[in-house]
């Protein structure tokens, strides 16, 4: 079931589109501006090829066609990375969800699918759009280039990769009447949360469900649009801005009568990075310094501790009140 007051106002209202093809200096302000109000847009003439893009959705529609006993056969190499059945994390959070979840410099785990040299293909697509992204970011906020992609972009950064399947409800609920009107077939696929890492690039089929929580409370639905990729601020960059940028909190619904498939890249930093506020965006008299300075390991840790709804990075404000 479907809890929580919030309202939902009209699809897509506000959610900013960023075309990346106009001029280098308008992207960077409008992706500053999307970062600040929302923490969330989506990009469109992203540059990735539509042909790695296809072939990730076709293979990974094939591999959840398969029977369970072979789905369940790829193995956690190191939990909670695996293929998943309701089960999200380890700490009782569930939802109507089947998927994949690995770190993306885990080619053991890769080699284990059998479309492995699919999914290395993407992954080098959305991290350079990833980075592409965070410069255009590092730009519009005037900080030293590169000071945000630099993080992703070494060999040991902790990026993470899920493909997300949300079956027709039916599939779930054995068989419910589709027809039925007074059946309600909402369901919350991925329940609300906001992702620990730096930044998210995510993109989906043609199907609806993705909802994002705006400045008000409100949850937003996003409309799909299979030929965008949707981009979410992290916790980290959140910190890294001292609060400037908005990790956003959101969550997956699920409707009933159609499969929505969605891949996100989840571009993290080695656990040994330490990150805090970027000294240029603290000022004594302005812009106090909001957060400690942790390493990404130990927040992970703690992150990976708590449950999906919980706000992880009120325990490193610097003052509590
Ligand atoms: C309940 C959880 C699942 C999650 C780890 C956590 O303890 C809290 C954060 C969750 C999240 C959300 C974004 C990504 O989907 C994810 C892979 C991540 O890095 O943090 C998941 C984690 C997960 O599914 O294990
Ligand atoms: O499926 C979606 O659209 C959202 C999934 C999500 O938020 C996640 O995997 O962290
Ligand atoms: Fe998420």
């Amino acid at each position: 079931m479907v809890k929580g007051s919030q309202k939902i106002v009209a699809v897509d209202q506000d959610i900013p589109i960023i075309d990346m093809s106009l001029e280098r200096s308008q992207v960077s302000m409008q992706i500053v501006k999307a970062c600040e109000t929302l923490g969330f847009f989506k990009v469109i003439n992203h540059g990735v090829d539509q042909t790695t893009i296809s072939r990730m959705e076709q293979e990974s529609i094939n591999f959840f066609a398969k029977p369970a006993h072979e789905k369940k056969s790829v193995r956690p190499v190191n939990q909670p990375f695996r293929y998943g059945f309701r089960d999200i994390g380890l700490n009782g959070d569930s939802g109507e969800v089947e998927y994949l979840l690995f770190h993306t410099n885990d080619p053991a785990f890769r080699s284990q699918l059998s479309f492995s040299s699919t999914v290395n293909c993407y992954i080098e697509a959305v991290k350079q759009l990833a980075r592409e992204i965070l410069d255009l970011t590092a730009e519009g906020l005037h900080v030293p280039p590169h000071s945000f992609s630099r993080l992703i972009s070494s060999v040991d950064s902790d990026s993470v990769l899920r493909v997300n399947h949300y079956p027709p409800s039916d599939q779930f609920f054995g068989g419910a009447n589709l027809s039925d009107k007074s059946v309600s077939l909402t369901r919350v696929g991925f329940g609300e949360h906001t992702d620990p890492q730096i930044l998210t690039v995510l993109r989906s089929n043609g199907v609806g469900g993705l909802q994002v929580s705006n400045s008000d409370g409100m949850w937003v639905s996003v409309s799909p649009d299979p030929s965008a990729f949707c981009v979410n601020v992290g916790d980290l960059l959140q910190v890294m801005t001292n609060g400037r940028f908005i990790s956003v909190r959101h969550r997956a619904l699920t409707y009933g009568e159609e499969s929505r498939l969605s891949t996100a890249y989840f571009a993290g930093p080695p656990l040994q990075a330490k990150i805090g506020p970027l000294s240029a965006m603290v000022t004594m008299m302005n812009q106090p310094r909001l957060y400690q300075t942790f390493t990404w390991g130990d927040y992970k840790k703690l992150a990976y501790s708590l449950r999906l709804e919980d706000s992880r990075l009120d325990m490193f404000r610097t003052c509590k009140d």
